[in-house]
């Protein structure tokens, strides 16, 4: 399968790196030089508790490639999706598929404006993954992957996807319930990685104050009420058992969006609370809890971006 991978960091990283040693045809879009220039010199490499590999694969700039891709996988953050997606339009043919297993809501749609809606698959990962430096990609842990069509009718080529992934030791499974998968990842973001970003603690640490916990509950309710009001199955118990287990056992884990305040960067915080928020609205659903949290991240971004 020719596969682009749009976004050479984290996630894309350990997706492109898997898929290449299987034997894809593995081609990474980045809009970092830094990545791009270490890349190019000496691959990207793979870290896990198994195994040091590193492997050559093609990366550039979007204007770089030409000719179109059989899979177009979109790895940037939520609030890059846009623009990524138009600098691929080029190499984007008829039977073109793009996938999505971005954290969050609406990137989807917003791939939509590229590649037609038959032809998106979405999905859900776990899979947890670092970018230590530009070219160099920790994944110290398990997971999986859920995927399904948007909402088209064509189901095979999302089996066959998995089916590819799995070869390539990602596990991966079709999944007619993906969106189930998504809204309760995005449960399980909007309560862990907001809470930790804006009062800067570890994820152990909002597990071991009854504050805490007492704020992460709330999330998960609220958003599992907007969830099931859109039809969507998700159930608080199973978002519950999984913040609890990473309040166990990833008690020193600082999630994306408190690495991301601590830097100074954007946050995905549109693409979580905040599109949940958004969907609460529609719907005539009161979420305070989900709302001041996406106010509280929004205030601190605003002071440096
Ligand atoms: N890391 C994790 O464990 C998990 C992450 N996710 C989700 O996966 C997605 C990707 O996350 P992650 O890999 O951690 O993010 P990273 O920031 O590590 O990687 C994103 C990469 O995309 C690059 N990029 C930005 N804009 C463009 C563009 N227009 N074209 C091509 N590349 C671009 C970024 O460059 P630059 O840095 O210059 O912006 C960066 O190198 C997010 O939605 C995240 O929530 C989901 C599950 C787990
Ligand atoms: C573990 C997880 C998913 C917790 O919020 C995270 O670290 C992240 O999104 O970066």
């Amino acid at each position: 399968m020719k596969i682009a991978i749009v976004g050479a960091g984290a996630m894309g990283g350990l997706f492109g790196a898997r898929l290449a040693l299987s034997g894809q045809e593995v081609s990474f879009v980045e809009a970092s030089e830094a990545t791009i220039a270490a890349i190019q010199r000496k691959g990207l490499q793979l870290v896990t508790p198994s195994a040091t590999e590193r492997v050559m694969v093609p990366i550039g700039r979007a204007k770089d490639f030409a000719g179109t891709f059989d899979l177009v996988v979109i790895f940037t953050k939520g609030f890059h999706t846009d623009i990524a997606i138009e600098s691929v339009r080029h190499l984007v043919g008829p039977t073109t598929w793009a996938l999505s297993v971005q954290n969050g809501l609406g990137n989807a749609e917003l791939i939509s404006k590229v590649v037609p809606a038959e032809r998106i698959i979405v999905g859900m990962t776990n899979l947890p993954a670092d970018l230590v430096e530009p070219g160099v990609v920790h994944s110290h842990g398990d997971g999986h992957i859920n995927l399904w069509p948007w909402n088209g009718e064509d189901k095979s080529v999302a089996r066959d996807i998995a089916e590819t992934f799995q070869q390539a030791g990602l596990p991966c499974r079709a999944d007619p319930e993906v969106q189930i998968a998504i809204w309760e990842k995005v449960a399980f973001n909007a309560a862990l990685n907001s809470v930790c970003a804006i009062t800067r603690q570890t994820v152990g640490g909002v597990g071991d104050s009854e504050h805490g916990r007492s704020l992460t509950a709330g999330v998960i309710r609220e958003t599992v009420e907007v969830a099931n009001a859109l039809g969507v199955d998700a159930q608080a118990s199973r978002v519950e058992h999984a913040v609890n287990h990473a309040f166990a056992n990833h008690h020193q884990h600082k999630p994306s969006m408190l690495q991301d305040v601590e830097a100074k960067r954007k946050t995905e915080i549109d693409f979580i609370n905040g599109a949940v928020v958004e969907r609460a609205n529609e719907q005539g659903i009161d979420t305070p809890v989900l709302s001041s949290l996406h106010s509280l991240v929004k205030l601190i971004e605003g002071a440096y971006l």
